[in-house]
C-alpha cells in the first residue's frame, strides 16, 4: 500500500450486527497490516468501551473511541470529523482509518458521514459489512433490514464459517442478497488487509446508494424508531469485588433469550490472581478468554449487556449477587471453583487466533483502559 504522503486516506466503514466479529476483524487487520499504519474509530454501543479497550492495546494512539451510543444517530458527523481529521494530520503517518460501528448501527449514516466530510484528505473507502455465519438466519429474521446493509456493502466478511451448520449455504444466501459486493468466507476475521483496502468503491459505486438510502431525513423519532437500536437496551455492569466463578456461570447458563450480546472483562480475584477473563456471549455462544492483567490495572470486572426487552434491575441485581461477598482468600479459593469457568476457554489455536497477542505492530501502551 502507499504511503500517506500527500494522498488522500480512505476511510473504511467496518459494520455487522452484534458480535459478528468486527473487533476480531479489526485486531487481524491491526496485527497483519504489512507495515501500512491503520488508524481505528471504535464506537461502542454500551457506557463501557470495551471494543475500545479491546484493539486499543494493539495500536496505542492510533485509536480513538466514540463510546455509548450509536454514532448513527448524532445530529450531525461533527464529532466524527474531528476524530477524522486527527488521525488524518500528516504527523500522525496514517495511511487509512477504519471506522468501527457498533454491532446496532445504521451503516448508510456512518458512510453519510464520511462522504459528508469535507477533510481534504480523507476519502470514502467503502463498506464493510460482517455477517456471523452461525447467527445470519436467524438475525436476518429477526431484523430484515439486516438486507438493506448487505446491499450498501462493497465488500461482505462471512465470518465464523467454523461455527456454522451449513456454511456453503450461507454464503450462497448472502452472495444471493448482495448486488456488487465481493463476499468473502472467514474465520476469526481473517482476511487479507490489501484485499480490503485496496477495495475502493468506484464512483459509480457510490453513486448507486439511492437518495433513500443516504439522505438524512434528521433526527426524528420516526427515524430513530426504525433503527436497529431503536429496539435493544443496554446495561453497564462494574464492579471492583471480585466475581464468583461458579455464581458467574451460574448466571449466564440461565441467561434470558433476549440477552443477545454480553461482553467484558471479569476478575475472578483469588481463583485466578494473574488472568483477567474477556468474556463474549453472541446469542447461545459464550467464551471466556485468560489473558494476563495489564501491568498496573486496576482489578475491575467490566461488562456490557445487550438485548431486547431485558431487565436491568433483575439482570444487575443477579450479577451483584454474582460477585462474591465471601469470595474465599487466595489460600481457600478452590481449584474447581473455576471448572465451570474453564469449559468455556477455547483451545489454545482458537484463542491465539481471537486474540492475535502474538505480533503487535506498534507498542503505543494500552491506551483508554
Ligand atoms: N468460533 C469463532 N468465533 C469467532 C470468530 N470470529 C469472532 N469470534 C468470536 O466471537 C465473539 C465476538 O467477536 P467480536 O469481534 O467481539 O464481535 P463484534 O462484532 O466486534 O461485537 P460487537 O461490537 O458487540 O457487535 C468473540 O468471542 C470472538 O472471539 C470466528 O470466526 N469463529
Amino acid at each position: 500500500m502507499e504511503r500517506s504522503n500527500g494522498r488522500q486516506i480512505p476511510v473504511v466503514v467496518l459494520a455487522g450486527f452484534l458480535g459478528s466479529g468486527k473487533t476480531t476483524l479489526l485486531n487481524h487487520l491491526l496485527h497483519h497490516s504489512g507495515g501500512s499504519r491503520i488508524g481505528a474509530v471504535v464506537n461502542d454501543f454500551g457506557a463501557i468501551e470495551i471494543d475500545a479497550m479491546a484493539v486499543a492495546g494493539a495500536v496505542g494512539d492510533s485509536t480513538v473511541s466514540l463510546g455509548n451510543g450509536c454514532l448513527c444517530c448524532a445530529v450531525d458527523g461533527s464529532e466524527l470529523d474531528v476524530y477524522l481529521e486527527r488521525l488524518a494530520r500528516p504527523s500522525a503517518g496514517i495511511d487509512v482509518i477504519v471506522i468501527e460501528a457498533s454491532g446496532l448501527a445504521e451503516p448508510q449514516e456512518l458512510v453519510r458521514m464520511v462522504l459528508a466530510s469535507e477533510h481534504p484528505r480523507i476519502v470514502y473507502g467503502g463498506l464493510v459489512e460482517v455477517v456471523d455465519a452461525a447467527e445470519f438466519e436467524e438475525t436476518r429474521a429477526r431484523h430484515p433490514g439486516i438486507d438493506r446493509h448487505l446491499r450498501l456493502a462493497d465488500l461482505v466478511v462471512v465470518n465464523k464459517v467454523d461455527r456454522a451448520a451449513d456454511p456453503e449455504g450461507v454464503l450462497g444466501l448472502v452472495r444471493s442478497l448482495v448486488e456488487r459486493a465481493a463476499v468473502v468466507p472467514a474465520t476469526h476475521g481473517r482476511v487479507d488487509p490489501e484485499f480490503l483496502f485496496d477495495r475502493r468503491p468506484a464512483e459509480e459505486r457510490v453513486g448507486q446508494l439511492s437518495f433513500d438510502d443516504l439522505h438524512r431525513h434528521g433526527p426524528d423519532a420516526d427515524e430513530h424508531a426504525g433503527h436497529l437500536h431503536a429496539r435493544y437496551d443496554s446495561l453497564s455492569f462494574a464492579s471492583s469485588t471480585p466475581l464468583d466463578p461458579r455464581r458467574l456461570i451460574r448466571f449466564l447458563d440461565s441467561r434470558p433469550e433476549g440477552l443477545y450480546r454480553i461482553k467484558g472483562y471479569v476478575d475472578f480475584g483469588p481463583y485466578d490472581t494473574v488472568n483477567r477473563y474477556a468474556v463474549h456471549a453472541v446469542g447461545r455462544f459464550l467464551r471466556f478468554y485468560p489473558e494476563p492483567w495489564p501491568a498496573g490495572a486496576e482489578r475491575l470486572t467490566q461488562l456490557v449487556l445487550i438485548g431486547t426487552g431485558l431487565d436491568a434491575a433483575a439482570l444487575r441485581k443477579e450479577l451483584e449477587e454474582a460477585c462474591g461477598s465471601g469470595t474465599p482468600d487466595a489460600a481457600h479459593a478452590d481449584e474447581q471453583g473455576m471448572w465451570g469457568v474453564l469449559r468455556y476457554v477455547p483451545e489454545p489455536e482458537e484463542a491465539v487466533e481471537a486474540g492475535e497477542p502474538e505480533e503487535a505492530v506498534d507498542s503505543g501502551g494500552p491506551a483508554g483502559s
